[in-house]
């Protein structure tokens, strides 16, 4: 094949990342059609990319002859709609999380996808794209830490859109927690329950913030997770993981640690006491945080529908999963008790 034709439908923050990257960095790919709810947003942006167009309707901007495969990267609410429409015409889709917004529709979606007898869905869980998260992966798979017993993860947003309610800190946040787990240990989540602390004074009426979720698996581990996104602070997201043999801690932006003299500090008595000070920067959003790990996601999932096989990552099944912990996580949100994730096996789904 050429160069794979790309639609990126919606061009909020997501999408114009999606967009820069692959007219920037991604190999063996073009954006040939833009499309957002509000055209002028479309519009603008095709102004910048040479061999662009815009098409107004998202089904027709999926069906288009001139578009190989498409990005999903509107709200989680309009996925369904879009999603069918990209299995009926064919078309190769990387969807960003989450699969779509309930437990039902994410598996008419599995069905769906499997009854065509071929992957074309690819799910936006970009942190198995990640250096470190695949660092730890491989740790983990080596044996190198024996057998994992616990895992403690916190994911911290200095804020989220004015829309964001309590259940969306499930949905949209603590998802990915779930999904790095069952990347992780390759097993499914059985039990959501989320704790409520005392919220956030800074945080909007009404929204619970932070949350704490206590995950337990197939095989017994537990996984904590902070979830809390309104800190006002920076984006922090931290994996550690304790295992029979050892453990190890991914998420500490390392990549610049400072640790010098503190120029507000005197030497004290006979000069070989000094205090020091240490520090560094901490990643304002997602977009630094995990601006390589998208850039991986997109070059594979490019590379992987340009060999033909579609998909080089999550799939519809982990999107499903997903939506089935987290709604299990939401129910907890209620009654504040452990709930059970209600999910279908697999196996009764050939093909999935
Ligand atoms: N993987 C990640 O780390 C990550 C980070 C942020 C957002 N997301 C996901 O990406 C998606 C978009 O999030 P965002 O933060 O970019 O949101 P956003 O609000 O910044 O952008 C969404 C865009 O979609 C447009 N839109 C709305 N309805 C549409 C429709 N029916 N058809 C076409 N366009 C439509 C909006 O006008 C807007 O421009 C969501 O699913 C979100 O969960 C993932
Ligand atoms: O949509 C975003 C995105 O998925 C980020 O990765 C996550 O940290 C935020 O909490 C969420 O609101």
């Amino acid at each position: 094949m050429t160069e794979l034709r790309i639609a990126v439908l919606g061009v909020g923050m997501m999408g114009a990342d999606h967009v820069a990257r692959i007219t920037e960095r991604t190999k063996g790919a073009v954006v040939t059609v833009l499309n957002d709810y509000f055209p002028e947003k479309a519009e603008a942006l095709a102004a910048t990319i040479p061999g662009s167009r815009v098409i107004n309707d998202p089904l027709d901007a999926i069906a288009d002859p001139e578009v190989d495969a498409v990005i999903l990267a509107t709200p989680g609410p309009t996925h369904e709609k879009q999603l069918l429409a990209c299995l009926e015409h064919n078309k190769p889709v990387m969807c960003e999380k989450p699969l779509t917004t309930d437990v039902a529709t994410s598996l008419e979606i599995v069905k769906r996808e499997a009854e065509l007898g071929r992957k074309l869905i690819q799910v936006g869980f970009m942190r198995r794209f990640d250096r470190e998260y695949e660092q730890l992966k491989g740790f983990i798979d080596d044996g190198v830490f024996g057998q994992i017993l616990v895992a403690h993860c916190v994911h911290r947003n200095p804020a989220v859109p004015p829309s964001f309610d309590s259940s969306m800190i499930v949905k949209d946040s603590l998802v990915h927690e779930v999904d790095v787990t069952r990347f992780l240990f390759d097993e499914e989540i059985t039990t959501v329950q989320i704790i409520k602390p005392s919220a956030n004074p800074g945080a909007p009426e009404g929204l619970q913030d932070p949350q704490i979720a206590l995950f337990t698996t197939e095989s017994g581990r537990h996984v904590d997770t902070e979830v809390f996104v309104t800190t006002g602070v920076a984006y922090e997201v931290r994996t550690e993981v304790v295992g029979e043999l050892g453990s190890a801690f991914i998420g500490l932006d390392q990549g610049l640690v400072r640790k010098h003299r503190n120029p507000a500090q005197q030497a004290s008595g006979d000069g070989r006491k000094v205090a020091g000070i240490w520090g560094g920067d901490i990643t304002p959003s997602f977009v630094e945080r995990f601006g390589d790990a998208y850039d991986n996601e997109i070059q594979r999932w490019v590379n992987a529908v340009r060999r033909g096989d579609n998909v080089d990552g999550p799939g519809a099944w982990d999107g499903y999963a997903a939506a089935a912990v987290c709604a299990a996580g939401v129910k907890s949100l209620e009654s504040g008790k452990a709930e059970t994730v209600d999910m279908v096996s697999r196996s009764s789904i050939p093909g999935a």
